[in-house]
């Protein structure tokens, strides 16, 4: 019996370390800890204890302020409500694989008692039938066990499904003062493993909570009715174990929370480094790098020793614990069996259902413990799901306004504005500026003096704090920006381009690209200088541009967004000029194809080059946040010490391509 109950033991230990492995991925990265140890855990590592100490106190203190508001645990199982009927499914199944677990060690009880007992033969009969009507439930346990672990899964993952969609959805219609502030990376992550954690913890946790729940109770219940003195016994001795269990997990967690804090930073640093490998390359950067990565992974490194020492204490205390439990109880049944006051079946099953209650206590913790993930993770995504973006998005015009209007006066009144993160440096002061319908205005200026934010703002990225932008006397506050921003068409100075095909690049900026003809991708890359590359590449408008267009030339990726922007037809087309140095050959082509499409269109040219400024209609050169000189290119050039004649001078702008 001793045997079968050292199995049982090591087997749930198992099932217990699987199960936790589950919820927290730290123990895959353990295995890889042990097997290749990079720093022996040293003295300063041992004074985990004091800060144990420290944080037991602290936690102890702020368990009130760290009450957790029932509408945030409301909130996050309203997350289950569509999955309510499966849930239900879940449950059923759920009880009758506990009603299984929790039958067989009865059932073995009364099997051993039985052996021992009676006539051979008929010992033998009674003990096939026994036998197999105890395989036919262990079968349909395990079938339930299958049904609801297939159940639970599929339906987490279905709310993760529609939290992550909810989520990417709200971070789309953000303002670009969320993106100013926010890092990619931690969008990421939360859209990543903040979902997946807020999904498992309402789905498979719940189920596993619910089970550790109904195995407790029942298993106290069996305690009970076979002994009422033995499990007193034994339960005396569980509380202590588990308020030690509680308050140790609390530290477990705190440790946790803050290796996920590092681990985040490492996770930071390497995408950063990754993400601009080109410029790591290009300065021979590539030690610098992998030390800096170095560092912030044994920063990891020391933190999960930490753990991994705390985790070994946790598991230690507990293993050893529940023995001595089942020491003491098995000294004690002895002793009852020896008094006649108990059979040995009764005392195996007695063990086993200890071993039971003793194991699901330990899910009950752990179920508290990833609720309580959940329950950050979840509020890290309400946070954003819930911030409303100070320019929301509106599909629809509140005026009933004809696309005509585009092809009239775009206005600056009198605006003020300061980007969001950065309210101490004012961009623009009472700027006022009219550019004419139909014709080419160049806005030039020294670096930082706002041409591109002024770009932003017709675009309505940013709204200026004072003042106003119309188009034919229109606020633009008061159109949709969807409607606005599909009349106008932007090439930026580095064009973004997507990892897909040149062709469905050149179709992104049209509202219905699947109802463009290739035909008329192939002309707007001809217009565009760009038709003729495109076909030299072997899979032609299939040819994949890699990760933000990095597989093609500055000039390519400059004339597939010109081709880009000649698809979409814009009635107002804003062009920021390359100032970084293409070849002749192709500043020439970039440049022909630019003139080509400025006709019949209202043009903002942030203007580098003399050329440009040349052949456009009104330059408007902004310094201090305001328009400081306004003309043609002849008035400009005419005024003695005119601004503009000093940009010329200092060649900011730029003479050579003239
Ligand atoms: N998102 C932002 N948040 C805070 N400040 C910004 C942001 N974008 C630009 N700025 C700052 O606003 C000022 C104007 O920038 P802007 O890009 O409009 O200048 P620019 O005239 O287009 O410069 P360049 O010719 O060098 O491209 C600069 O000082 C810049 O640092």
């Amino acid at each position: 019996m001793l045997f079968a109950l050292k199995n049982l033991n090591n087997s749930n230990l198992i099932i217990k370390l699987c199960y936790r492995k589950n919820f927290n991925p730290f123990y895959s990265n353990l295995n890889t800890l042990y097997s290749r140890p990079l720093i022996k855990p040293n003295k300063k590592n041992l004074n985990f204890l004091a800060s144990f100490i420290r944080s037991t106190k602290s936690s102890i203190k702020n368990e009130n302020v760290q009450k957790i508001k029932k509408t945030e645990i409301r909130r996050l199982l309203s997350l289950a409500k569509p999955e309510k009927k499966y849930l239900a499914m879940a449950v059923l199944l759920l009880a009758v694989s506990s009603g299984v677990t929790m039958a067989v060690p009865f059932c073995i009880g009364k099997l051993i008692d039985f052996i021992q007992s009676g006539n051979k033969e008929e010992m033998k009969e009674n003990l096939k039938k026994m036998t197999l009507i105890m395989g036919v439930i262990f079968l349909v346990g395990a079938f339930a066990n299958f049904g609801r672990v297939y159940v639970i899964r599929a339906s987490g993952q279905r709310i993760v499904t529609r939290l992550r969609q909810n989520l990417f959805q709200s971070i789309m219609y953000q303002d670009m003062a969320f993106f100013d502030k926010t890092k990619t990376g931690e969008l990421v992550n939360r859209l990543s493993t903040d979902a997946e954690v807020v999904g498992l913890s309402i789905s498979q946790n719940l189920s596993d909570g619910l089970r550790s729940a109904i195995q407790v109770s029942a298993g106290i219940g069996m305690m009970l009715y076979m002994s009422p003195q033995l499990s007193a016994y034994g339960l005396s001795i569980i509380p202590a174990v588990t308020v030690f269990a509680i308050i140790f997990g609390r530290y477990i967690k705190k440790i946790s929370k803050r290796v996920q804090d590092v681990l985040a930073s490492a996770t930071d640093v390497a995408e950063e480094k990754l993400s601009n490998i080109r410029t790591v390359r290009a300065f021979a950067q590539e030690d610098k790098e992998i030390s800096s990565y170095m560092k912030s992974i044994h920063d990891v490194l020391n933190m999960k020793y930490k753990e991994a020492f705390a985790n070994g204490i946790f598991f230690g205390t507990t293993g050893l614990s529940g023995n001595l439990i089942i020491l003491s109880v098995l000294y004690y049944g002895g002793v009852c069996i020896t008094e006649q006051a108990m059979t040995v079946g009764d005392l195996s099953a007695f063990m086993i259902y200890s071993a039971w209650v003793g194991i699901s206590m330990a899910g009950l913790s752990s179920f508290y413990t990833e609720l309580m993930r959940g329950i950050g993770a979840s509020t890290r995504i309400w946070e954003i799901i819930d911030r409303e973006p100070a320019i929301p998005i509106v599909t629809k015009n509140k005026l009933n306004l004809s696309s005509d209007i585009f092809k009239n006066d775009i206005k600056f009144e009198n605006v003020s504005f300061t980007y969001p993160t950065r309210r101490e440096q004012a961009i623009f002061k009472n700027l006022d500026l009219v550019i004419p319908g139909g014709k080419v205005c160049a806005v030039v200026g020294q670096s930082g003096s706002g041409k591109s934010t002024l770009a932003s703002l017709l675009l309505r990225l940013y709204d200026p704090e004072e003042g106003s932008i119309k188009i034919d006397n229109h606020d633009i506050r008061l159109m949709s920006q969807t409607w606005l921003r599909k009349h106008i068409g932007t090439v930026p100075q580095e064009p973004a381009l997507f990892s897909m095909s040149i062709k469905e690049n050149i179709a992104y900026g049209v509202p219905n690209p699947e109802n463009i003809t290739l035909e008329q991708i192939y002309q707007a890359a001809e217009q565009a200088n760009a038709f003729s590359f495109i076909h030299q590449f072997p899979d032609k408008f299939d040819t994949l541009v890699g990760e933000r267009g990095l597989n093609i030339s500055g000039g390519q990726k400059q004339r597939i967004a010109l081709a880009r922007a000649i698809l979409k037809d814009p009635k107002i087309l804003l062009l920021d000029e390359a100032t970084s140095a293409l070849d002749s050959t192709s500043e020439f082509l970039v440049q022909e194809a630019l003139e080509r499409i400025m006709v019949n269109r209202t043009v903002i040219v942030i203007a580098h080059r003399l050329s440009t400024i040349k052949n456009a209609d009104l330059i408007a050169v902004i310094d201090q946040g305001r328009i400081a000189e306004l003309g043609t290119y002849k008035n400009l050039t005419q005024s003695n010490n005119g601004l503009f004649k000093e940009l010329v001078s200092r060649q900011t702008i730029r003479t050579n391509s003239d």
